[in-house]
């Protein structure tokens, strides 16, 4: 039961001769929201891709939901990622000619299954957007559109939820928007979330705070207030060259 929805043990990525991760051990305990954060190219990208399932460790070992990545084959793999992990990114990578009811019925539909209507109107219920189900991207703002792609990633009901920067191209009043619903996933579905943020603003929404620096994890904080967060990271920033 206490199974964390994520586990990274000693997590090693090298790309092409650069140590992108280098020993990262980390637990996503379910019903969590962690922001990771850290200098650019301290790793939170690659840390995220390979906890997604969607990059592979060159060595060290990803679970979730207890179950370890490493022994699936590229079909079970694809299909883990599918069911068990959701994931937003800065654009929101709609499909521009299609509803929003049919861009979050995707996911499912490119598992070979057919999903209820119900089942897409609750997946936007959740993000507030259930009346726009009939709309295109192009019809909604920046923010429901990043509403929808959190309903799309929330439609398999996903043991994580993983957003790389997922408030980046939104202004302050619409990120805080979705941050607000993000924690409400947290706090009423115990939704597991995992979000890279270069925003103090936006990870004081989380319950704890990892920093990265050269692909190491280099501290934590509890309970993250904006101004303490921020005060950390120029700490972290401040490396001499
Ligand atoms: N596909 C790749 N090929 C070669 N090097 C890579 C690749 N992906 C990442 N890297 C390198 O690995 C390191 C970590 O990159 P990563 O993108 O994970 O950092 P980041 O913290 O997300 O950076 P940013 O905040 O700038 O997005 C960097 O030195 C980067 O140049």
């Amino acid at each position: 039961m206490n199974t964390p929805a994520v586990r990274l043990t000693d997590l090693r990525r090298v790309h092409r001769g650069v140590t992108a991760l280098d020993g990262v051990r980390l637990d996503f305990a379910r019903g969590s929201f962690t922001a990771v954060m850290g200098p650019s190219g301290s790793g939170k990208s690659t840390l995220l891709n390979c906890a997604a399932g969607i990059d592979r460790p060159t060595s060290g070992r990803v679970e979730i939901d207890g179950v370890p990545l490493d022994g699936l084959g590229e079909r079970r793999l694809a299909l883990l990622r599918r069911e068990r992990v959701g994931f937003v990114f800065q654009a929101y990578n709609l499909i521009p000619s299609l509803t929003a009811a049919q861009n979050v019925a995707l996911p499912l539909r490119l598992a070979g299954r057919r999903p209820s209507r119900a089942a897409v109107l609750d997946a936007l219920e959740r993000v507030g957007l259930r009346e726009r189900a009939g709309h295109r991207p192009a019809q909604l703002s920046g923010g429901q559109q990043q509403r929808v792609a959190l309903a799309r990633a929330l439609i398999t009901r996903p043991a994580v939820l993983f957003g790389d920067e997922p408030t980046g191209a939104l202004d302050t009043v619409t990120s805080r928007e979705v941050l607000t619903l993000l924690r409400g996933l947290v706090d009423t579905a115990a939704q597991t979330v995992v979000m890279v943020t270069h925003d103090p603003v936006a990870a004081s929404f989380a319950d704890r705070v990892v920093f990265l620096v050269d692909g190491r994890v280099a501290g934590e904080m509890a309970a993250p207030a904006a101004d303490a967060v921020a005060a950390r990271l120029a700490g972290l920033e401040a490396v001499p060259c």
